[in-house]
């Protein structure tokens, strides 16, 4: 069992690695949109997420894991993509 839990938490720190690198291409978002209301994006989310399952599909994830995961990353990305946006000097 520590050899399993030794591989999830080297697949986590990896899940992190990408989860900061998601986050700094959200802040990007940020930058560029020129309006506060671009910020969330309904058919953007439902295109992230059909791509997701499909990728789910290919790969052997399940879609009752990644479906409300990526539901969840994109509503709190959505929240701090809201939070950097307010803080340009500009908007
Ligand atoms: C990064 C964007 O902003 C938001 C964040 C999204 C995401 O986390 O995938 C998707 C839609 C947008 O509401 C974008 O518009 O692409």
């Amino acid at each position: 069992m520590a050899d399993v839990r030794r591989e999830i938490d080297r697949i986590d720190r990896a899940l992190v690695d990408l989860m900061a690198e998601r986050q700094g291409y959200i802040e990007q978002a940020a930058r560029i949109k020129a309006n506060r209301d671009e910020v969330h994006d309904d058919a953007r989310i439902e295109d992230v997420v059909a791509k997701v399952l499909a990728t789910a599909a290919e790969r052997g994830l399940s879609a009752d894991i990644a479906e409300p995961v990526w539901r969840l990353l994109i509503a709190k990305s959505i929240e701090h993509e809201f939070n950097a946006f307010d803080r340009r000097k500009d908007s």
